[in-house]
């Protein structure tokens, strides 16, 4: 190791967050967050939806240090030690010949690190920023530290930080295999396939409320395993036909078994949810209004357009076949919840905007032209105005970077503290 204690090399890092079209709801072994079943997920497009983490090192650290969203969190949790722990007996010896740094496999025991991290969206509401925010951890630090590991031996070290976010080490369509063994080795995340294998999926997520949520995942889950017969059921007989045919449709792009799937699986997460005792609430009355249109607007298709999948929050993530009927999505979700007067289009629908566009929406004014739509008949059609924070699109999106340009850390390259 170099002599000095002033040297401090850092690696910056930014990872996606996934949304489940199969859940993951129970563990087998909570401390190695071992699932009951296995589970598929779509990686959401990082430019929209993203953590970044900068992940540093330098003899003149004196203990392991974190801020996430600009504030000092304390490591000395169970799950940011396991995977502390499992990265640092994996790193590898480190040389940075410009900087004259050599760290030794051996100097990483002794080494502290600092870590900043950031959402670019809301935390602990149900959009996955543990999923995110624990990918990007482990592979930022496996960067920094020159593991040699593969992103889904990776996985199974993010997935002892969080089960989703072990989900998070790869674009595109992911599954989580639930594996056998008693350590947790093959409990790991495959890629089924490449964001580009089914690029003219279009996610438009309905954001309900930002608030942090009353029951976390970690606890409902629990509680779910303690009490529901339901998730037995579904652990066994349901979820592995399940996963089958998920997979088939993801591979062949069939949209309507994709669609069909995907909703069964979100409804039966949270018919669980009720099963369990006491019940736990994840959707609210706007949830369940956007499944009710979503559903009516598919019937009268007579194929599904739009899939919903609500994870344990009551924020909807919508996902449409194709951009056109992304665009006449979002005339109805602008239909049925129309910002307040005083929120700006431009604040209440975020991630790509183009969709606005092709939606032919340039204003409020335009918002507020716009007819009932179609399948709508046998009810007078109700505003639910504010319902609503707001809008994201997005779309299937790729895994884990590393960011090189340093104006993109998050901690000073001179003192290892947050910029
Ligand atoms: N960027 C991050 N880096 C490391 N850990 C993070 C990061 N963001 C969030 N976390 C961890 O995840 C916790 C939030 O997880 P929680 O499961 O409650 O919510 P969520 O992941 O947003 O929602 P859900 O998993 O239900 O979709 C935070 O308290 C923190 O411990
Ligand atoms: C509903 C879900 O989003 C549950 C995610 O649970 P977490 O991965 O947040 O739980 P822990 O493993 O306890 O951290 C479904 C899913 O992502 O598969």
């Amino acid at each position: 190791m170099a002599d000095s204690k002033k040297w401090v090399l850092m690696a910056t890092a930014q990872t996606p967050t996934n949304i489940a079209v199969i859940k993951y709801w129970g563990k087998r072994d909570e401390t190695l967050i071992l699932p009951v079943n296995d589970s598929i997920s779509v990686t959401l497009d990082p430019s929209h939806l993203c953590t970044t983490t900068t992940v540093a090192v330098s003899p003149g650290f004196e203990q392991d240090r974190m801020w996430l969203n600009g504030k000092e969190i304390s490591l000395s949790g169970g799950r940011f030690q396991s995977c502390l722990r499992e990265i640092r007996s994996r790193a590898c010896d480190v040389e940075d010949k410009e900087k004259g740094i050599k760290i030794e496999k051996k100097d990483w025991e002794k080494l502290h690190v600092h870590i900043a991290s950031y959402n670019n969206f809301p935390t602990a509401a149900g959009l996955a920023s543990s999923a995110a925010g624990f990918a990007c951890l482990v592979f930022s630090l496996a960067k920094l530290m020159n593991l040699k590991e593969n992103p889904s031996q990776l996985s199974a070290i993010a997935r002892q930080g969080s089960g989703s976010a072990c989900r998070s080490l790869f674009g595109g369509f992911v599954k989580w295999i639930m594996g056998k063994d008693e350590n947790g080795s093959d409990s790991l995340a495959v890629q089924l396939v490449e964001e580009e294998h089914w690029n003219e999926l279009v996610i438009i997520i309905a954001v309900v409320s930002a608030r942090q949520k009353e029951t976390s995942s970690t606890s409902g889950m629990r509680e779910s395993v303690e009490t529901s017969l339901l998730l037995q059921h579904r652990a066994k007989e349901i979820v592995p036909k399940r996963i089958v045919k998920m997979e088939e449709a993801i591979k062949n792009r069939d949209f309507s078994s994709f669609a069909q799937l995907t909703c069964a699986d979100s409804n039966q997460f949270h018919a669980v949810c009720l099963d369990t005792s006491p019940p736990i609430f994840y959707m609210n009355d706007t949830s369940h209004r956007i499944i009710s249109y979503v559903e009516k607007w598919n019937r009268s298709e007579g194929s599904p357009q739009v899939a919903y999948t609500f994870d344990a929050g009551p924020n909807a993530v919508l996902i449409a076949r194709d951009r056109q009927v992304a665009a006449q999505l979002l005339r109805r979700l602008l239909f049925f919840f129309p910002p307040n007067s005083d929120t700006d289009l431009n604040s209440y629908v975020l991630g790509d905007k183009s969709i606005l566009h092709d939606a032919g929406i340039g204003g409020s004014k335009d918002v507020e032209a716009l007819q009932c739509p179609p399948e709508i008949t046998n009810v007078p059609a109700q505003k639910y105005t504010g319902e609503i924070n707001n809008f994201i699109c997005t779309k299937p999106g790729r895994g884990p970077v590393l960011l090189s340009d340093e104006s993109k850390a998050l901690l000073n390259l001179e003192t290892g503290l947050p910029k």
